[in-house]
């Protein structure tokens, strides 16, 4: 693993002043970001996400998708808690980028669901990795996560890694017409722990930026 911190700087937000913390994968060129707030290194299990980059909900307002508001939501429940991390993984699209995901969000609008558009483009369903946690987990001194995830995989691939997931908390956020059927496939064929019933609604979500 070849993951080097970078540098560390204040990010105010809406909803905490965070410290962002910089990496940098030496083997990918890619950089990774981890925000904190408040003491994570004291030994205690840490409130946090792990959240791969979706630049389309996370930064353009895509409803296709829950990415975006589960983003706000695990800023907001750290805030509210006044601890916690949020590591940002530069694995677009589930790992085969942006473009690769708008050719798969092509196939999707022809009717594909989105295991079946990620396989049409000869890619697994998911590509992503999260060993690289291990190595910021180990610079910011966190020894235990409470994990907000609905991915089972997610929690077994950090636990093989070696990472002490000590709860999984659910984050069933950002429900809409436009991402029922996504949220359904993930449900039915990625295996992820959540009904539709679980889910708030898009349009519940607050999403002012109130700064
Ligand atoms: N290939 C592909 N990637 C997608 C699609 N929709 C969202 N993504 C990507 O999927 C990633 C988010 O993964 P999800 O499967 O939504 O959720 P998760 O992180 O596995 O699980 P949670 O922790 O429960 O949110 C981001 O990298 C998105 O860019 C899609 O239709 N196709
Ligand atoms: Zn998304």
């Amino acid at each position: 693993m070849t993951i080097r911190f970078i540098a560390a700087s204040r990010l105010p937000t809406p909803w905490a002043t965070f410290t962002m913390h910089g990496f940098e994968d030496e083997a990918t060129g890619k950089d990774h970001i981890a925000l904190t707030l408040g003491d994570v290194a004291d030994g205690q299990p840490v409130l946090g996400r792990v959240h791969s980059e979706c630049l389309t909900g996370d930064a353009l307002f895509s409803m296709r998708c829950d990415c975006g508001y589960q983003l706000q939501e695990a800023l907001k429940r750290i805030a509210d808690e006044g601890r916690g991390v949020l590591f940002y993984l530069r694995q677009e699209g589930r790992g085969i980028g942006l473009l690769n995901k708008i050719r798969a969000y092509h196939l999707q609008d022809q009717g594909a669901d989105t295991v079946e558009a990620n396989e049409r483009l000869g890619f697994g369903a998911d590509m992503r990795r999260y060993d690289l946690c291990v190595p910021m987990l180990d610079h910011l001194g966190i020894a235990a996560l409470r994990l907000m995830t609905n991915n089972p995989r997610k929690v077994d691939a950090l636990t093989q890694a070696g990472v002490n997931i000590a709860e999984r908390v659910p984050i069933t956020t950002g429900l809409n017409p436009h991402n029922e059927q996504y949220l359904t496939t993930k449900a039915g064929k990625l295996g992820h722990m959540m009904a539709l019933g679980d889910f708030t609604h898009a349009s519940d979500v607050d999403i002012e930026r109130k700064g």
